[in-house]
């Protein structure tokens, strides 16, 4: 198996008025080509520390972690990953194919590789034909899926997205859910995915990441017994509850309830 993302010991304590926060410490984890891992904890465990680090938006303060064999830093600089943030930042003055350009146009793809990116994105998030909609004119499922196509459009191997439908209601956010495992099993990406939900987290994922705070750890890690074949009735199938039960032992056995 082919390892993406290697982290060993890593250490990330951020120093404030406070004191020192540790937000990660001494987390080992290896994410495989194609899996799909979701990190799952509660507030201040460290997920959104722990994507930052692996898209080099923080340094660790100790350990090491590699993106495709390198440095974040130097994933980042080769277009590793795209990342989709919580809420979906478009740019409103920016139509919708303006927004999934743009990462386009700072790397300076050509017009006609543009124009072929946006197309194909569009197409992969089931919105094409809302090119050149605004994002007010869209839902809030709509924009969300539209900055997923924005993270898409250059074609990274490596998609990151930090509690992407947190926002959303339970019927839109179990449509996307199933899109984005569509969308995944189609093109064949490795996936890191933060949320606070335990069945999203056993519904999309090959590997459950379970976390605690104070310090920012890992408490267990759950390789997924279910198929890749997944419809969202198999949330109500005595495996799914399974490891749905799982994850819930492991997040109790890490929160404090202060
Ligand atoms: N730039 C920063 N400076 C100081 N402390 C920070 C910084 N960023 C995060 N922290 C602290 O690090 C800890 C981990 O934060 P992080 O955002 O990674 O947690 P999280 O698990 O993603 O939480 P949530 O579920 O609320 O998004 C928290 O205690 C947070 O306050």
């Amino acid at each position: 198996m082919n390892t993406i993302i290697s982290a060993n010991n890593l250490d990330l304590t951020f120093q404030t008025n406070d004191g020192p926060v540790h937000a990660l410490k001494g987390v080992n984890l290896d994410i495989d080509q194609g899996d799909f891992v979701s990190f799952i904890g509660p507030s201040g465990c460290g997920k959104t520390t722990f994507l930052r680090v692996m898209a080099d938006l923080e340094q660790p303060t100790g350990g090491t972690i590699t993106v495709n064999g390198v440095s974040p830093r130097e994933a980042r600089l080769n277009r590793a990953y795209g990342y989709v943030f919580q809420a979906a930042g478009l740019y409103p003055w920016r139509t919708i194919g303006g927004n999934i350009r743009l990462p386009l146009e700072i790397m300076g793809y050509d017009k006609a590789a543009q124009a072929e990116r946006v197309e194909k994105t569009l197409e992969l998030v089931d919105l094409a034909g809302f090119e050149k909609k605004f994002p007010w004119q869209l839902s809030g499922g709509m924009q969300q899926r539209a900055s997923i196509a924005r993270a898409l459009a250059f074609d990274a191997d490596i998609l990151l997205m930090d509690e992407p439908f947190g926002a959303l209601d339970e019927i839109v956010r179990d449509h996307l859910n199933e899109q984005l495992l569509n969308l995944w099993d189609r093109t064949g990406k490795t996936i890191g995915f933060v949320t606070h939900s335990i069945p999203e987290a056993v519904y999309l994922s090959t590997k459950i990441v379970v976390m605690s705070p104070r310090p920012g750890r890992i408490t267990d890690v759950i390789e997924s017994p279910l198929p890749k074949e997944r419809p969202l009735d198999i949330r109500d199938t005595p495996e799914f509850l399974e490891v749905a039960h799982r994850v819930r032992e492991g997040l109790r056995a890490g929160h404090s309830y202060d």
